[in-house]
């Protein structure tokens, strides 16, 4: 009931993970890429970070109870059509939300498997890492590890085209429909690079895109994987949001801000929206 006003429908989306007191990564970075997107965020807060652009300098887990809380309360409102993780912690941590996500399932799960920040601070336990592996992954539509995190998740060094593809079935295999290998680590070592995707079907592809030499990377995989998660509740088809992904990570990443002195956060004001002429 809006007497005298409209009712847009909206997607709804939510991000399940940790906030970066520097606001360049984590929940920050998810939420103003769901704002750019235009679609509806909630949060379920799994830890708070002590960290600006050097590094991350304290964490503080929320107690497992009071994440079940929090999905519950969004669970039994709001219309959750695909939901992602970042930074879960530890072990407590993942099991918890395997747990709030078998009670409550709220669409699509993305899983990024944040494991170490740019800085080089753990932001998952070693111990979690199995944890991950049995109870999160096989829940997931999509998981997006960057190489060193599918380096642990396949526990091999990942060095030729050939290694990444391998590594990208034997996750697959973990119970996840589609896996994103990232390959920003390799953005320094060569002027073109490229993100390796295996879909459900079977098919896949390599996104290739110059490589940007900069610092300022502090929250890309987020913003990757926040994108595609915002379009996916939108209804786009996951080979149609890649390319478009791609782009809109790229542009954040080369058109930078100005903001702190260490691995600077993007910019997540550029315009790039699925469906327009441009990203046809
Ligand atoms: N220097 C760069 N130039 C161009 N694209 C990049 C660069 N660094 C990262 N990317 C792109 O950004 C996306 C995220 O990749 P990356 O491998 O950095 O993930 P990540 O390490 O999980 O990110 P983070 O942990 O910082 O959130 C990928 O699509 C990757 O190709
Ligand atoms: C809370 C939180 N989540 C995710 C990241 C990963 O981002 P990056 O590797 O760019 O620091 C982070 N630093 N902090």
């Amino acid at each position: 009931m809006n007497a005298g006003g409209i009712m847009i429908d909206i997607p709804q989306v939510i991000t399940i993970a940790s906030t970066d007191a520097s606001g360049g990564a984590g929940i920050n970075a998810d939420l103003k890429t769901f704002h750019n997107q235009g679609v509806y965020a909630a949060t379920i807060v799994v830890g708070l970070t002590a960290q600006n652009t050097y590094g991350v300098q304290d964490q503080y887990p929320i107690p497992a109870k009071f994440i079940l809380e929090e999905f519950k309360s969004i669970a039994d409102d709001l219309d959750i059509k695909a939901a992602k993780t970042g930074a879960l912690l530890d072990e407590v941590r993942v099991h918890a939300v395997a747990q709030g996500w078998q009670s409550h399932n709220l669409g699509k799960l993305i899983i990024d498997p944040v494991m170490v920040a740019k800085g080089g601070s753990h932001l998952l336990s070693d111990t979690a890492i199995d944890t991950l592996k049995t109870e999160l992954i096989p829940l997931a539509f999509l998981i997006t590890p960057n190489l060193p995190e599918a380096e642990i998740l396949v526990g091999r060094s990942l060095k030729t085209d050939q290694d990444i593809i391998h590594a990208a079935m034997t996750i697959q295999n973990m119970g996840v429909k589609n896996v994103l290998i990232k390959g920003g680590h390799r953005a320094d070592l060569k002027n073109e690079f490229a993100d390796y995707i295996l879909y459900a079907d079977g098919s896949s592809e390599w996104l290739t895109m110059p490589g940007i030499k900069t610092k300022r990377t502090h929250g890309t995989g987020d913003t990757l994987s926040s994108f595609i998660t915002a379009n996916l509740a939108k209804g786009y088809d996951l080979k149609d949001i890649m390319p478009v992904a791609k782009k809109f990570t790229y542009e954040a990443i080369r058109q930078t801000i100005n903001v702190g002195h260490g691995h600077g956060p993007l910019n997540h004001w550029v315009a790039i929206t699925m469906g327009t002429e441009d990203n046809k």
